[in-house]
């Protein structure tokens, strides 16, 4: 790598750093005062050896008689003072250094609360498409450990540079007043130790790097095994996630290892070198005490501050490594919080724009767009839905069925066209406009941890207001009532209060779109969107569903998707969708009548019911003469929409 590159990325590790620092805000007179009292207890550590050097020189003089003092008059005055001192000099050190570390970890634990808000901040304004071409492990671990590890620089910049670089320029001035041949063979050493630091410090670099890379992917890995176990099992795909997982584990382990191994040789080769340093020290300055050039309490001074002196070396040439891995974190932090964000016009605005009460009419006028600039998926998409009647959208897999809710829902913004809920735009209500009136059911339901009965109260808004308290409980119970959910919840371990996990592994799939309709029936929305809402569900369960939906008909606006026709058919219009373009548009029986694509499609699901209810009926004849009545009847019922 040239010159120019390394010194390019440390220039961008230092802006990623300030960068940080700007967002987390750091309070400067609180880091001051952290830097301040770090300094004051770095004086302490330094005076109070000069201190006991002086001490030394007093007891030898003492017993020695050395200067104007007999052998045996101790001055025993000046030696306590001396000690008292030095006492009060590393008590008043002990409790600057206690300050400074509690006001520093006060500090860090602020900025991390502080970035963490950033995020959460930010997510409900992330594109949609942006989570789901995102690794969750990677958005996680980003979220999370990097935000930890980022803010973990605030002790090194603070705290060690400035703390080291004082011990380093005081012991080295001090050593050079002493005895400037001591001094010499110490400063001999610096560089070296220096050079070796920082030749480590490049290694380890890279190896943090990929630790975190694959950190990120080992998670997201993980997250991906757990959400989709089942399928993993059904597809006996264990063999080849063991395989991906064995791969990152091995990455990651290398890298760990690798990154560990780097720092790991620091502090041994450091010792090593600070050892010979010593000997000859040892050597060197017992001559100059034997020859008189150097009291006993000074060649003390010089021992203890040759230690200190190595001790901050070895401090300055690992603050490196630390701010490396500091800036790495920084920078995936940064990545995250300048996501491209949109704009939510109703919470820009902080207010709504005022709408009629009811079921709203809603328009699709001319609606185009596609997920990739170059890809139509919808082409001039146009129909009304008026107040209070339901829609349904039928066509192949891969028309752009669930694109069109997704609009009405402004996860994504029409490329071209409008979508107007009682002649509004949806990009001037936004997100937080419609979350007020619209309540979806999902193809795949989505439960969070939590009890049944707070899986099913998501949609109603808390209050500390008794009365909206009282109403918000009735709500609940008229949802859980009018969906049936009771049922279920009656057999269940601690009724409402049972917890479900996010993927509800205590429900079948059919309870957990039963949970979610329910759901949309407490948060009394004003437009429904159904995708394939009954889909998981069994015969029995879709009965229930359906009656449940019912009672939103009258004062919903709904958008229904289907592929069942039967379904379909019950709507008060139909749009039939093929390659994102409307292909037919009118009620069951218009569209029966024209004799289109809907009626044959019908006519082929009509065909393909009575070929089921034939071959049900032969299966039946089969049956064992031990089979009840019910189940024998069990096995010929089907639903026959067209009859
Ligand atoms: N998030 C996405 N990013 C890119 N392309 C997408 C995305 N979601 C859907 N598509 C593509 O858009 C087209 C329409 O998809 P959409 O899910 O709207 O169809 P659909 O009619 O609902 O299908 P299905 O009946 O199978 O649910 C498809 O070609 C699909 O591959």
């Amino acid at each position: 790598m040239s010159e120019a590159t390394t010194s390019q990325k440390d220039a961008s590790g230092l802006k990623t750093l300030s960068w940080l620092l700007a967002q987390i805000q750091v309070s400067r007179p609180r880091m001051a005062v952290v830097s301040a009292l770090a300094i004051a207890s770095t004086i302490g550590t330094l005076a109070a050896p000069i201190v006991l050097g002086g001490a030394t020189n007093v007891i030898v003089s003492g017993t020695t008689g050395l200067g104007d003092i007999e052998p045996g008059a101790m001055d025993w005055d000046l030696l306590w003072i001396l000690i008292t001192v030095a006492t009060a000099v590393y008590l008043i050190s002990y409790v600057c250094t206690l300050s400074q570390g509690l006001l520093l970890t006060t500090t860090v634990q602020i900025s991390i609360a502080r970035l963490r808000a950033r995020v959460s901040e930010l997510i409900p304004r992330v594109p949609i498409g942006f989570t789901e071409s995102t690794q969750r492990g990677a958005l996680m671990s980003k979220a999370t450990t990097h935000i930890d590890n980022a803010t973990t620089v605030l002790g090194p910049l603070f705290v060690s540079l400035p703390v080291n670089l004082l011990t380093a320029v005081f012991t080295t001035a001090v050593l050079f007043w002493i005895s400037p041949l001591l001094a010499a063979i110490i400063l001999v050493s610096a560089p070296v130790s220096a050079g070796v630091a920082m030749l480590v410090a490049a290694r380890a670099k890279r190896h943090l790097q990929t630790q975190w890379k694959a950190t990120a992917a080992l998670s997201g890995s993980f997250e991906e095994e757990l959400t989709a176990r089942q399928m993993v099992k059904a597809y006996d795909a264990d063999d080849l996630v063991r395989g991906r997982f064995t791969a990152l584990n091995d990455t990651l382990f290398t890298s760990m290892r690798s990154a560990q191994w780097a720092a790991g040789t620091l502090a041994p080769v450091l010792t090593c070198l600070n050892a010979i340093v010593f000997l000859v020290l040892a050597v060197v300055g017992g001559v100059q005490v034997i020859n008189g050039q150097l009291s006993l309490g000074a060649a003390q001074v010089v021992v203890v501050f040759a230690a200190q002196l190595a001790g901050s070396v070895k401090e300055l040439a690992s603050f490196l490594p630390r701010i490396q891995s500091g800036a790495v974190s920084a920078g995936q932090v940064r990545e995250l919080l300048l996501t491209p964000t949109e704009t939510d016009p109703a919470v820009d605005a902080g207010q709504l724009p005022a709408l009629p009460d009811g079921p709203p009419q809603i328009d699709f006028d001319a609606v185009g767009f596609g997920y990739q600039p170059d890809t139509p998926v919808l082409h001039e998409v146009s129909f009304s839905m008026p107040p209070g009647t339901t829609t349904a959208i039928v066509g192949t897999t891969g028309s752009g069925k669930t694109t069109l809710t997704s609009l009405l829902q402004c996860f994504y913004t029409p490329d071209s066209g409008s979508i107007r809920i009682d002649g509004t735009d949806v990009t001037e209500l936004g997100r937080a406009g419609l979350r007020s009136m619209l309540a979806a059911v999902a193809q795949e339901p989505w439960l969070f941890t939590g009890s049944v009965g707070d899986n099913v109260a998501y949609g109603l808004r808390e209050s500390g207001d008794d009365d909206d308290r009282a109403a918000r409980e009735l709500r609940l119970a008229e949802a859980i009532v009018d969906s049936h959910v009771g049922q279920i919840v009656s057999v269940l371990p601690d009724g409402l209060d049972t917890v479900v996990g996010h993927d509800g592994d205590n429900l079948s799939a059919g309870e957990l779109q039963l949970v979610t309709v329910a759901r949309a029936i407490a948060a009394r929305p004003r437009i429904l969107v159904l995708d394939e809402a009954t889909s998981s569900a069994d015969p029995r369960t879709e009965l229930l569903i359906q009656r449940a939906l019912l009672k939103l008909r009258s004062t919903t606006t709904t958008l229904l998707i289907t592929h069942r026709l039967a379904t379909a058919a019950l709507a008060d219009r139909i749009v039939v969708l093929e390659a994102g373009r409307v292909v037919e548009c009118g009620t069951h029986h218009e569209l029966m009548v024209a004799g289109g694509s809907y009626a044959q499609r019908c006519e082929r699901d009509k065909q393909a019911d009575v070929s089921a209810v034939v071959s049900r009926l032969r299966g039946a004849r089969r049956a064992s003469y031990d089979d009840t009545p019910t189940q024998v009847l069990g096995r010929i019922t089907t639903t026959v929409p067209w009859e």
